[in-house]
């Protein structure tokens, strides 16, 4: 049955959620094959398709380099539904004008749809959608029509009788709560198009996968964390190929939390999954490799890391340059490199004291979609931008995979359908909902500097932000840059902006960047820091309402977060220079473990789908004016309470609403009360503008 052509065509211009797309349409019983957006019109013709989407993406229409696509596809007669960037494809090419936004919109929104259009048939008028984009729209194509509003801006669009749909918004994703009922009305009621497609089981699926790719006598070397994704892989790999040919390797890299290595053992023990423990955290401290100059974009190449890797070295005509050792790195892809390359530098060292010949054995990975697609893996899209390179997808990981040498049974999966698998294998529910924790673990949630980063922008953008917290007063005083937040923002954002300033909310810019993911993009921005009067139980929804209007305005800030411990009365224009030191991992790994303690012994486990806890390389509260003041040495830490199924986009735990004020007070206090920490705080942004992760 998967072998039948797709009747719907999804043209990729490089989104992170193309593979989301096609998961929504083969639930509804529809084939769909996701292909690149340079597809040629006449292959799309001739495979007899009948509706095309035009996925999300990090380009813009504005600037000619960007994935274009034959404008003749709207001509086709065939139903078109685009969405964000293929939306703004759709009104460029059909007439319209797209041009830059003074705000940006990242994050779920309310929109208001019009129930009589077919596309939202049997929905009520007022709806919850993602958006994450930069450039709206300005004209709309003549034969178009609005269909859907967040405020007072246009966020859908359509020309009923050609059938051409457009959503600046993507019901793909689980931030839009009835993207599943869009799709479905475009596929049968716009498209008319009959559910015939029957979904192979998929675990039957994976075994014939692991059993083609390793073929009837090769072992596997599973690198496995105790995770669901590896240890799910783990058991599909022992189901097709039998116990004997599976060798389980876990590896303490040294940025482990507390207790986990013995926890991750006893656990696999009991599913019978016989694991061994590699302890190296020295080789992972010193370990260097080899980067692109941009190490960022960094997709091919070789990698000095390894000492057994010069033979298979793929040459690459890129500059590159070999790094400091990890222990001395700050730039958080090129820690996220090194991490990488020295997991599988560690496994083929494993593979030779166990005498397991290279060529006889694969290298097994739990990797799940979001981890190829935020890694850019050329094997998930053409297009897409680097978020962040997962550790198992550093540049040893592919050329390993180019040699035929890798196998991952889940790279067609996300987190939710893994969860679904593993329950079908037979895992307990608690070990199926099991957190989350990133292989390169505490050390990417150290975030590392120097130096402070303070721009060009810092001083605007501090002045933008106090604007933004104290608006009415702002107004008063008529100050220049109320404007820009006037045009940033709808007649309700500032009313609402007016109504709060009476909350008392103070906001700073911190000399700090973190990564992000904007209009399916790569950020690495500022963050802000919101405080308020410690008297008065903190006002959670202005506080998440705030960090919203800050990154709408700022674009250059993807990240906000509340202080706890009253109003940060100095700004803070210096960091504490923070490398991966032991005794940063060691507090790191303290104040993990205290703030997991809290909502473990509250019964809050659950209530939360992860909770990084970062640390950061600030200390507040520090008088710019006393002259013979210390340098800067404590740090701060970061609650990042999380919900989310499918990792790709989630939104923050709202204090009150998902979890209990007090749970999370006890773990700010908690946390607070470890030596060395100066503040705590809680990260209010959804994913987009922010990951789930810090680095
Ligand atoms: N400490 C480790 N030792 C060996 N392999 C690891 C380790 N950490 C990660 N890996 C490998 O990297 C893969 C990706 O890690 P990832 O954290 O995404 O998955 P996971 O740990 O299996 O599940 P989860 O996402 O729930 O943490 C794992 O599936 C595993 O193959
Ligand atoms: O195995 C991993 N290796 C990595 O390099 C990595 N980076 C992020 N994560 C986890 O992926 C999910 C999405 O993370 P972000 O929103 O931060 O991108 C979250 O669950 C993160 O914890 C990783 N897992
Ligand atoms: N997610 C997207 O498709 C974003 C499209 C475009 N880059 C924008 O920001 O508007
Ligand atoms: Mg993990």
């Amino acid at each position: 049955m998967d072998d039948l052509p797709g009747r719907v065509v999804i043209l990729d211009a490089g989104s992170q959620y193309g593979k989301r797309i096609d998961r929504r349409i083969r639930e509804l019983n529809v084939k769909s094959d996701l292909l690149p957006l340079s597809t040629p019109i006449e292959e799309i013709k001739r495979a007899q398709y009948k509706a095309i989407v035009i996925s999300g993406g990090p380009g813009s229409v504005l600037n000619d380099s960007s994935p274009a696509i034959d404008p003749n596809i709207f001509k086709l007669g065939l139903p078109v539904l685009g969405i964000c960037y293929g939306k703004q494809l759709m009104v460029k090419h059909c007439g319209g004008i797209v041009t830059k936004k003074i705000g940006r919109e990242d994050g779920q929104c309310d929109a208001v749809v019009d129930p009589t259009c077919p596309l939202f048939g049997g929905l009520h008028p007022e709806q919850k959608v993602l958006l994450t984009h930069g450039d709206g729209m300005e004209v709309l194509p003549s034969g178009f029509s609005p269909i859907a509003h967040h405020e007072d801006t246009i966020v859908a669009v359509a020309n009923k009788e050609q059938k051409l749909y457009g959503l600046q918004f993507h019901p793909e994703v689980d931030l839009t709560e009835n993207g599943p009922t869009m799709m479905k009305n475009f596929l049968f009621a716009v498209a008319k198009i009959q559910p015939d497609y029957t979904m192979v089981s998929r675990l039957e699926h994976c075994l014939d996968h692991v059993r083609k790719i390793v073929g009837p006598t090769k072992k596997v070397l599973m690198l496995i964390s105790g995770g669901i994704d590896s240890t799910v892989s783990a058991l599909l790999l022992r189901k097709a190929l039998g116990p004997e040919r599976v060798i389980a390797v876990f590896i303490n890299n040294g940025f482990m939390r507390k207790n986990e290595v013995s926890e991750v053992e006893t656990s696999l023990k009991q599913l019978e999954l016989d694991v061994k423990v590699i302890h190296e955290f020295n080789k992972f401290y010193t370990a260097m490799t080899s980067v692109t100059d941009n190490t960022t974009a960094s997709r091919t190449g070789n990698s000095t890391g390894g000492d057994h890797v010069q033979d298979h070295l793929v040459l690459s005509s890129e500059r590159r340059r070999v790094t400091k050792m990890l222990c001395e790195v700050s730039e958080p892809e090129e820690k996220r490199h090194i991490i990488g390359d020295t997991f599988v530098d560690v496994a083929q060292d494993v593979m030779k004291n166990l005498g397991l010949s290279p060529e006889n054995t694969f290298l097994g990975q739990g990797t799940l979609r979001p981890d190829l697609i935020e890694s850019a893996s050329c094997i998930a899209s053409a297009s897409a931008d680097v978020i962040k390179t997962h550790h198992n997808d550093s540049d040893l990981v592919r050329q390993w995979r180019s040699l035929g040498r890798v196998v991952e049974p889940l790279t067609d999966f996300h987190k939710d359908e893994v969860r679904a698998l593993g329950r079908d294998l037979g895992l307990s529910a608690e070990y199926c909902m099991r957190h989350p924790f990133p292989g390169p673990g505490l050390a990417i949630r150290v975030l590392c500097a120097n130096e402070p980063y303070i721009g060009k922008d810092f001083a605007e953008t501090q002045v933008l932000i106090k604007v933004i917290c104290n608006y009415a007063k702002a107004k008063q005083t008529d100050h220049a840059l109320t404007h820009r937040v006037d045009k940033a923002t709808s007649d309700r954002d500032r009313e609402r902006l007016l109504a709060l300033s009476r909350e008392e909310f103070m906001g700073i810019l911190l000399p700090i960047r973190t990564v992000g993911v904007q209009g399916d993009c790569r950020s690495y921005s500022y963050c802000a820091a919101l405080s308020c009067n410690e008297d008065k139980s903190v006002p959670w929804e202005s506080a998440l309402f705030l960090a919203r209007m800050i990154t709408k305005v700022c674009h250059n800030v993807n990240r906000v977060a509340f202080a706890f411990g009253g109003p940060i009365l100095h700004p803070v224009s210096e960091v504490t220079p923070t490398l991966l030191t032991p005794l940063v991992l060691a507090l790191a790994r303290e104040v993990d473990y205290v703030a997991h303690s809290v909502l473990k012994t509250r019964n809050c486990y659950d209530l939360v789908s992860q909770m990084p806890v970062v640390l950061i390389p600030v200390q507040f509260d520090r008088d710019p004016m006393n002259s013979n003041k210390m340098p800067p040495c404590a740090h701060s830490v970061v609650l990042r309470p999380f919900l989310s199924k499918d990792f790709m986009t989630g939104r923050a735990v709202v204090p009150g609403a998902d979890l209990p004020v007090e749970v999370v007070d006890e773990m700010a206090k908690s946390v607070a009360r470890v030596p060395g920490v100066s503040r705590v705080l809680y990260d209010l942004t959804p994913k987009p503008p922010g990951t789930t992760e810090w680095e």
